[in-house]
């Protein structure tokens, strides 16, 4: 099983890992992405920069647990980077826990650093081709996978873990079982390798250890010291931090040197593999670490140290004494092991794309001049071609281009409100008649003019606020004219983007524009022959104003992109409901386009204006509302078409007609009533209407009723006295004038004070 897996149903595709690893070992599938093995150099990227946690490294803490839970003895080797993650115990405590969980040694892999640095002074002392290192397995695979030139470069010195490996295998005996503990993800990799195999039976990081301890209920911190075992290190101790290498293996070095050059960090390491494949450095020897900081910064690492405080800890590691009992079977001469390997070139060639294919892709995503590649590198890749390769080679797709995505949702919207304006009008026709219902004086001009323009094939600009019925008398105009067998093409200026209005209105030619993928017709030109209406005019831009004037006086449109003009029959009738003179005046609507629309205006007069037709409106919008929801509605309560036509219709008649289907939803009876409207009606309704009662008649009915019950009380509390006003007075809690005065008004008498 490979090392790393792909929680498939946790990736959301951000293509955070395509971005971040450096060999595009990444495949992206239909809902996530993968990796792929034979490229993939172990390097951990794609995990530390998953932010869904969905590649994650493969379970192996169940298999070490049933390791320990064998009959084979198992050895724990702690790599050599393990004090800056462990550093809030000791290492003898370290030890102690290890053994506590089953661990029948404790080794530390600095031991098999020391073990292979004779290798190294061998290799420098006979090689006359540069040397690269091949302790690091990132490093290795990097080089086997995608730079198989460098692979004679390569130290053949096997790696300080799979030294240590071999070694206990040797002196232990090859039924022991070696666990190695690391900060490092390419091990796991490298203990599949069939160069290496055999050595390591498991590679754990330092934090699935932890997850162990934390499992079992051990804390290393609260146990006694335990001895290490095997054989101790020194110098192999600081392998782990930047120019360790040159000091573990006893390699003089300078700053100045050119000669002996160390690279840590995925920038720098790809920087100098670049360099060296090209022939470009010619350096003696490189030790190149994939991780930045050496292996203190390795994938498993503890983030929340500094480099600095890790550094720190290795020194202190190397110059303080941990416990040490060596066996007796790791001492004396050794058993010769083998400490040399081979590499192998792992190079896989990916299909490579003809500038055809190239160009294909390109133009897929919008790409058609050498302007539109905007190398942005949102899609991970450092340019469009290398992105455009990859998406041949099945390792991208079309979407991970961001800009163009974007300017697909842009025109994807505008083709839904085209569609959605297109779904309204053809409601609009289904539920409703094409006719204008009225008996006001506004409304009867208003069909007066109609019928006098729409014969004809002049201009006409139709006034009015919105929803006062302007779409429907150019929709009644086109019917009144002789193009009435011709289209009427309607179009919403504000419900598209000024840059695709134009192109929308006169069409565009193949890549006059990034997601002008192909020639397209304008609706001019559909509308040829027929009428076009414009609704919302005011609403477009200067430049779209000249291109419109010229079109009305010319008689053709050109294309956005196109060089050539054509002739069209198109009669335009417009609309706005703003006030173009303000516009002519402040200078956003042009004065000449002005006076080509303004030939013949019609003026459509607000509901406010149209009350004497309100019933007969009401009435034509409960037909529609019976006729649309197909529930039995007889008519509208008086009450409620009183109200209505008090109400003010800031909306219109779109408001009233809206008003009504609503409340022929909400009603359960036969009849709108004057609650099923919305509350505002009821309350103008309330304060306004006739039929409620005079104020002042009220007083008066109100008046007798007051004087018989008043006189009542005043004798009961008379009564209760003993006829004595001071005593009346105190219990019925008034002054004695005022009881006085009310004896007065009904005439009755009492007794003075006793
Ligand atoms: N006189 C009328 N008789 C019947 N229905 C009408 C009348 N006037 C408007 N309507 C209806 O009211 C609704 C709004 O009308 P329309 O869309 O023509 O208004 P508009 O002025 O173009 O609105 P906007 O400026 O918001 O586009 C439509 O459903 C229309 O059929």
């Amino acid at each position: 099983m490979e090392p790393i897996i792909t929680l498939t149903e946790k990736c959301r595709k951000c293509y955070s890992c395509v971005r971040s690893c450096p060999v595009k070992a990444i495949k992206v599938e239909k809902t996530f992405t993968e990796i792929i093995f034979e490229r993939c150099i172990g390097c951990g990227n794609c995990l530390s920069n998953c932010p869904q946690h969905a590649k994650v490294v493969t379970d192996k803490v169940g298999v070490v647990e049933n390791l320990l839970a064998g009959e084979e003895p198992v050895i724990a080797v702690l790599g050599c980077s393990f004090p800056a993650f462990f550093h809030t115990f000791s290492a003898g405590q370290l030890a102690a826990g290890l053994k506590k969980l089953g661990f029948a040694e404790v080794h530390e892999g600095a031991a098999g650093v020391e073990l292979i640095a004779a290798g190294y002074a061998e290799a420098m002392e006979k090689s006359s081709e540069v040397l690269i290192s091949s302790h690091c397995p990132a490093i290795v695979d990097l080089i086997e996978r995608h730079y198989p030139t460098l692979i004679k470069n390569l130290v053949r010195v096997i790696s300080p873990m799979v030294a240590i490996g071999r070694f206990l295998k040797t002196a232990y005996g090859p039924e022991v079982k070696v666990v190695y503990l690391s900060s490092c993800i390419a091990a796991k990799f490298e203990i599949q390798a069939e160069e290496t195999q055999g050595a390591i039976d498991m590679v754990l990081t330092y934090r699935e250890m932890e997850e162990i301890f934390l499992k079992r209920g051990i804390l290393p911190a609260l146990l006694a010291e335990d001895a290490f075992d095997g054989l101790e290190p020194h110098l192999g101790r600081l392998f782990p931090i930047a120019e360790g290498t040159f000091k573990a293996f006893s390699i003089a070095t300078d700053p100045l040197d050119t000669e002996i050059v160390t690279a840590a960090g995925e920038v720098n390491a790809m920087g100098i593999i670049k360099d060296l494949a090209a022939g470009r450095i010619n350096p003696r020897i490189v030790d190149i670490r994939f991780c930045y900081d050496g292996c203190i910064g390795g994938p498993g690492k503890k983030s929340e140290l500094t480099e600095f405080y890790k550094r720190n800890l290795i020194i202190a590691h190397f110059k303080n004494d941990a416990p040490y009992r060596t066996a007796s079977h790791y001492q004396g001469e050794q058993k010769q092991i083998s400490l040399t390997r081979s590499f192998t070139g792992k190079y896989v060639r990916l299909k490579v794309p003809k500038g055809s294919d190239v160009k294909k892709i390109l133009h897929a995503t919008n790409k058609f001049t050498q302007k539109d590649e905007l190398n942005c590198r949102a899609c991970g890749y450092r340019t469009c071609r290398e992105y455009a390769v990859a998406v041949y080679q099945g390792l991208a797709d079309l979407e991970m281009c961001l800009p163009h995505t974007l300017q697909q949702l842009v025109e994807d919207r505008g083709r839904l409100i085209e569609k959605y304006e297109l779904a309204r009008r053809e409601l609009d026709r289904e539920y409703g008649d094409e006719f204008i219902v009225g008996d006001d004086g506004g409304t009867i001009e208003v069909l007066d003019l109609i019928k006098q323009v729409g014969p004809t094939p002049t201009t006409v600009l139709i006034r009015g606020e919105s929803g006062t019925g302007k779409e429907l008398t150019a929709r009644a105009i086109h019917r009144y004219s002789k193009r009435n067998d011709k289209p009427l093409v309607t179009v919403n200026c504000t419900t598209i983007t000024d840059s695709l209005l134009e192109s929308e209105l006169f069409g565009h030619k193949k890549g006059a524009f990034t997601g002008a993928i192909i020639d397209k017709k304008g609706l001019f030109e559909a509308a040829d022959g027929g009428t076009i209406f414009l609704d919302e005019i005011g609403d477009i831009t200067p430049k779209l104003q000249a291109e419109l004037l010229r079109v009305l006086d010319s008689g053709e449109v050109r294309p956005v992109g196109g060089t050539t003009s054509r002739k069209v029959d198109v009669r335009l009738i417009a609309a706005t409901n703003k006030e173009l003179e303000t516009g002519v005046r402040d200078g956003w609507f042009r004065e000449d386009l002005y006076y080509r629309l303004n030939v013949f205006a019609i003026t459509m007069p607000p509901l406010r204006s149209r009350v004497e037709s309100i019933p007969l409106l009401a009435h034509h919008f409960l037909e529609k509302a019976r006729n649309k929801l197909n529930k039995s509605i007889i008519g509208l309560e008086d009450r409620a078409v009183k109200a209505m036509m008090q109400y003010s219709w800031p909306g219109n008649i779109r408001e009233m007609q809206n008003v009504i289907e609503r409340a022929a939803v909400l009603t359960h009876d036969e009849i709108i009533k004057l609650g099923n409207l919305p509350l505002v009606f009821a309350e103008n309704y309330a304060e306004e209407a006739d039929d409620v009662p005079d104020l002042r008649s009220f007083k008066l009915e109100r008046e007798p009723h007051v004087m018989r019950v008043e006189k009542k009380l005043i004798q009961r509390y008379l009564a209760d006295a003993g006829g004595n006003v001071s005593k009346a007075a105190q219990l019925a809690n008034i002054p004695r004038r005022s009881f006085y005065r009310l004896l007065d008004k009904h005439g009755l008498k009492g007794r003075g004070a006793d």
